[in-house]
């Protein structure tokens, strides 16, 4: 396993939600995006890793090139930094937060997250756009980001033994999705469209008990890397091909190596190997992950941690007792 028990990256996440979910409903979006990534970096410092910030949803790009740079604060986490106290070298990919609007207007969804493999191994690129096709296990081998996304609805709903009416394809809701939202609805799927973040959608499809069964769309690159994490962890399919939105853009995926910004990108192109973590704790409730619940002292949190090496999902529901008195008339089962 990548230099530490996955069980250590879930305490990371947790403990950067049990700091950042107090911003919940705050309206004030660079605060949590800062005190996110600054606490993933302290936390990260104590991990028995030598581990590069390969990935880090750092500033928004939006679809007109326009750069959104969230705020700047010493201490914070950037990409390429080392963190760790460790020797055994990984690539680390950080979500400080998903969903950083819903969080600070107190909406569903949000999330911490954090992917580990070992050094090398996860393609690094800058944060900007990136088209995704992603599924769970039995639709594996069934799609191809290359043909209408309505062949992929009825391949997918083929996959699962299912008509296209019964299943529902996740896509963010964008102007930039309008015309594949009106091909995906001609196929009869139903559609959730998402106010932000494809991650979540992206764990609950490799999840058998959940109603999502594709996620769709272009949405943030180093969210494309996580979920390809996920997808090692679960079983499952991402495609993806790099979406720059101008000449610079193109530069840049040069610089990182990416000569061809037309290339598919398949499943091991993201993160080659199959020695994989990925841990999540909820910063509000969501389909997958309850949010932090504070209470007199203390706070419970929800995390979903899972790996490949051992193969293994396990979701965490844990109370946190934060200063003494906490719980003093018992914790609540
Ligand atoms: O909001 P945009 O620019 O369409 O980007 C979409 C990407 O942003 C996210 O919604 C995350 O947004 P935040 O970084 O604002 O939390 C990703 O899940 C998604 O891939």
């Amino acid at each position: 396993m990548v230099g530490a028990g996955a069980l250590e990256y879930a305490a990371v996440t947790e403990r950067v939600a049990l700091r950042v979910a107090r911003l919940e409903g705050s309206g004030d979006a660079g605060k949590a995006y800062a005190l996110a990534a600054k606490t993933f970096r302290e936390e990260l410092r104590g991990m028995p890793v030598a581990g590069r910030v390969a990935l880090l949803r750092e500033h928004h790009v939006d679809e007109q090139g326009r750069s959104r740079p969230l705020k700047e604060e010493a201490g914070t986490l950037r990409a390429g930094d080392v963190v760790g106290s460790g020797r055994v070298r990984v690539d680390l990919a950080v979500e400080p937060v998903e969903g950083l609007s819903l969080l600070v207007k107190g909406q569903e969804g949000a999330i911490s997250a954090i992917a580990a493999a070992p050094e090398g191994t996860m393609l690094r690129m800058p944060d900007m756009y990136m088209s995704k096709l992603i599924v769970g296990p039995r639709a594996r081998g069934h799609i191809d980001i290359d043909a209408p996304a309505a062949e992929n609805v009825e391949a997918i709903a083929a996959a699962l033994g299912r008509r296209a009416s019964e299943i529902t394809v996740v896509v963010l809701d964008r102007d930039r999705h309008r015309e594949l939202i009106e091909e995906i609805r001609r196929t009869g799927a139903r559609i959730h469209m998402r106010p932000e973040g494809d991650l979540t959608p992206s764990i609950a499809v490799g999840l058998r008990d959940s109603d999502v069964h594709a996620v769709i769309g272009i949405g943030g690159a180093p969210e494309g890397v996580l979920a390809a994490a996920v997808v090692k962890c679960l079983g499952g399919e991402i495609q993806a091909r790099m979406w720059p939105v101008n000449r610079s853009q193109v530069e840049r995926l040069r610089e990182y190596g990416l000569a061809d910004p037309e290339r598919k990108l398949t499943t091991d192109d993201l993160i080659s190997g199959d020695d994989v973590v990925f841990a999540a704790t909820g910063l509000t409730s969501g389909e997958t992950l309850a949010g932090v619940r504070y209470f007199r002292g203390g706070a419970r949190t929800h995390t979903v941690v899972m790996s490949t090496r051992p193969r293994m999902i396990r979701f965490i529901d844990t109370i946190h007792a934060l200063e003494p008195d906490a719980g003093l008339q018992g914790f609540q089962r």
